[in-house]
């Protein structure tokens, strides 16, 4: 039986990141895919042009409709936006006992725009954090989230250390944000030991929506039953993938190419 997948995210106008970024990886990676809207963006590959939140009930309501009838295997959180849908979401996930919860803990567009208040913060750490089976912080987030300065692979460890010590069982750091580096180095935490997954920084402008698409191929992963291990593997070489074939959309910092990796796969047959 195919395998279901929920994102619980902001839509993306401009079709790179959010809702829409989640919903192309799931299908890529034969998953089939589910949403609960919590904000629509008016956003393009120039930046974000108005943020539109639901409210906490239609969100709730969203995933309700979800759990009472079809139920997903594994589910990835993005854009929350606020403390109150924040709370839904975690009354929801614990009501539905659903375990493969993934938290991409989005803070900040590319562009600069507040995705998350700041206010929310707390309600994000002290509501949603113990129930994520994974956590994918990018650096800046990582640091918001642990109050330590980021610099060194040393500091990535500790930061992911601390996210551990607030209840999250796995933590991915990604290292797309070490922009002085020739790499792109993300740290996996499983409580016990350290993985570092590298790959050659690609030089490009075009890295829009690349956390949404490295979660949502981590959940849709789990929603097929891969360990967190391989999940993370499979999530590495998806966007490696998907930012190498470059589509070079809008006039600004462009999407990423969702249909690369089955592309790969289909010529490698
Ligand atoms: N230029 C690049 N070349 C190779 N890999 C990259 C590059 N930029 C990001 N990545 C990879 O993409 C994934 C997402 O990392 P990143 O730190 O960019 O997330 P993010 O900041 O949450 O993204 P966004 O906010 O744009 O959705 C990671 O696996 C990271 O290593
Ligand atoms: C809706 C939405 N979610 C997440 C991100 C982060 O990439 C974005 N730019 N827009």
């Amino acid at each position: 039986m195919i395998k279901k997948a929920l994102t619980i995210a902001g839509s993306d106008s401009g079709g790179g990141a959010g809702i829409q970024a989640d919903l192309k990886t799931f299908q890529e990676l034969e998953v089939f895919g589910m949403s609960a809207l919590t904000a629509v963006t008016a956003q393009n590959t120039l930046g974000v042009h108005g943020v539109y939140p639901m409210t906490a009930e239609a969100v709730a309501k969203q995933i309700q409709a979800i759990g009472d009838d079809i139920g997903a295997d594994a589910l990835k959180t993005g854009m929350l936006f606020n403390a109150e849908i924040i709370q839904v979401v975690a009354e929801n996930l614990q009501k539905f006992a659903w375990e493969n919860v993934v938290v991409d803990p989005v803070m900040i567009a590319k562009g600069g725009a507040p995705l998350l208040l700041e206010e929310a913060v707390t309600a994000l750490k002290k509501y949603l954090l113990p129930l994520a089976k994974v956590i994918t912080p990018n650096i800046p987030e990582a640091e918001v989230l642990t109050g330590l300065v980021i610099r060194t692979i040393e500091d990535k460890k500790d930061a992911a250390k601390s996210l551990f010590n607030l209840g999250v069982k796995n933590i991915v750091i990604k290292g797309g944000h070490d922009d002085d580096t020739s790499e792109s180095a993300d740290l996996f935490f499983d409580g016990k030991e350290f993985y570092t997954f590298t790959s050659k920084r690609i030089p490009t402008k075009n890295t829009h929506g690349t956390g949404c698409t490295f979660s949502a191929a981590l959940t849709a992963e789990l929603a097929k039953g891969a360990t967190v291990y391989d999940a993370v593997v499979t999530a590495k070489d998806f966007i490696q993938a998907a930012i190498e074939d470059q589509l070079e959309i809008g006039q600004g910092h462009g999407p990423t190419n969702h249909w690369a990796y089955r592309k790969r796969e289909l010529a490698r047959k």
